[in-house]
């Protein structure tokens, strides 16, 4: 922004320049040919005249020859090399995909910028919806892209649009009816009538009348047909329902100091919440504090990478998604030392061998789909596996609050737990005679507006020998 102001001041500098040359160039009155005889009759403007045209109005062209302000471009293309990426754009696409799925979104609410009831002062625009009507044509989800291009054709025309056409090209354009071509039949089966003449006109006007047969052909397809059966609503996951926090509430739980698991604690209980007895799933209040979460999250950002979602299979080729960014703390810290005492302080359990930390951030639609922790059979043979053993149990601290979204869900328990920063959820993966608990089957919700951050430990089989009784069952 700042770049591209500065260009246009430069601009706007050479044109006030060009401004006082023409000015200049306004002597005496020649608007015939009589006039301009009179003009160059009187030898001092024959003179100056010539002198003119023969040394100042090249030195003019060569001036207005010169590009603008090549400093301010130059600027303004490196950014462009930050710029982001076709698999930035695309993993934008499929975040935005996540949270009309999984919160059952209808696209007109987000597009006009209304999510989940709360309404944000915030639109997108003809060109926004028309990128994610190719992208659900992609993932053949036709019932949402139809919705999505009648919303595109809906919006409206920005009083500028022949600017942005003549940059941009016209929105509705050739390559959009090829795009949509696979689907038109399905326009005709299931599409619903929802614009009328007067707007399909605006639409063929602001199109600068570039609309070619073939886009009109569609769009009266769209005009004629009047099946009201719009979407193809798939039913809710029990993901989605725990995102959508349609979850029956749970009672009998209760919430209480815990001043017995380690000796310190009877000088500083922590403030516990049951979530779940059965599964036992816990909330421990206010474990961390400002400062060392900021610590913690300085020490591990310069090293982060693509969380990846799932363990790649055999002879996988296509890329797996990115589901956050993350990384582990695996040098002493005070900060650290101090979370990890925390967690000994919380479930009683040790960390020998195990002072790693992860610390994940997740943007624009970031989630992680239901996943067990402990350990599948395709990862027995993993180093840190064979040394510390499977994952007992899980923590989890909230080191940011989101604004909407981002919430734990467990499907197969039916709980889900809003983050909340300083907060640690703590459940076990493996019931106490090491055999999985397929309850323990947890998940994160797509972040709908908001940074996600949070710390992950895994508690280890091999370290609990002493603290953890094999419990017959
Ligand atoms: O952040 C969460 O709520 C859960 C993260 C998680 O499941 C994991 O890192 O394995
Ligand atoms: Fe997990």
């Amino acid at each position: 922004m700042q770049a591209v102001n500065k260009y246009a001041s430069a601009l706007q500098h050479k044109i006030d320049e060009i401004q006082i040359y023409i000015q200049s160039l306004k002597r005496g009155r020649h608007d015939n040919f009589q006039e301009g005889v009179r003009f160059v009759s009187n030898s001092l403007n024959a003179f100056a005249l010539i002198r003119r045209l023969h040394q100042d109005w090249p030195a003019w062209h060569t001036y207005m020859k010169r590009s603008v302000e090549k400093d301010e471009v130059q600027v303004i293309e490196d950014l462009l090399k930050k710029a982001p990426t076709v698999a930035d754009m695309n993993e934008a696409l499929l975040g935005m995909h996540r949270i009309e799925k999984t919160y059952g979104l209808e696209p007109k609410d987000i597009a006009n910028g209304r999510l989940q009831g709360k309404q944000y002062d915030i639109q997108l625009f003809t060109r926004d919806c028309l990128t994610l009507v190719k992208h659900k044509i992609k993932k053949e989800d036709y019932g949402s892209a139809i919705q999505w291009f009648r919303i595109a054709l809906q919006k409206k025309h920005n009083p500028h649009e022949n600017i942005y056409n003549e940059i941009l090209g016209a929105p509705f354009n050739d390559s959009i009816v090829s795009t949509l071509e696979p689907m038109s039949s399905f326009i005709v089966n299931k599409g619903n009538k929802t614009i009328n003449a007067s707007q399909l006109e605006q639409i063929l006007k602001s199109n600068n009348n570039t609309c070619t047969a073939d886009l009109q052909r569609l769009l009266q397809k769209l005009m004629i047909s009047n099946n009201t059966q719009d979407l193809d609503e798939t039913a809710p996951t029990p993901y989605d329902r725990g995102c959508r926090g349609l979850f029956p509430p749970r009672t009998k739980l209760s919430c209480r100091y815990n001043y017995t698991t380690t000796p310190f604690l009877r000088i500083a209980p922590l403030k516990m919440e049951e979530i779940s007895v059965d599964p036992y799933i816990v909330i421990y209040h206010n474990i961390v504090s400002d400062k060392d979460i900021d610590d913690m999250h300085k020490a591990a950002v310069p090293k982060f990478f693509n969380g990846l979602a799932g363990i790649p299979k055999k002879n996988q080729t296509e890329p797996r998604e990115i589901v956050s960014r993350c990384s582990w703390v695996t040098n002493p810290l005070p900060s650290r030392e101090r979370v990890n005492r925390r967690f000994i302080d919380m479930t009683g359990l040790d960390i020998k061998g195990n002072a790693e930390i992860q610390v994940s951030n997740y943007g624009l639609g970031g989630h992680f789909k239901p996943h067990f922790d402990y350990i599948s059979d395709d990862q027995k043979e993993q180093p840190d596996i064979i040394e510390l053993g499977d994952r007992v149990a899980t923590i989890n601290v909230y080191t940011s609050d989101v604004e909407q979204g981002g919430a734990t869900v467990f499907p197969n328990a039916e709980v889900t737990i809003l983050p909340q920063k300083g907060n640690a959820l703590f459940w076990f993966n493996l019931e106490s005679d090491g055999t999985p608990d397929p309850r323990s089957l947890h998940s994160v919700c797509p972040v709908i507006v908001g940074s996600r951050w949070t710390f992950t430990k895994w508690l280890r089989e091999k370290a609990q020998v002493f603290t953890r009784p094999c419990v017959r069952r």
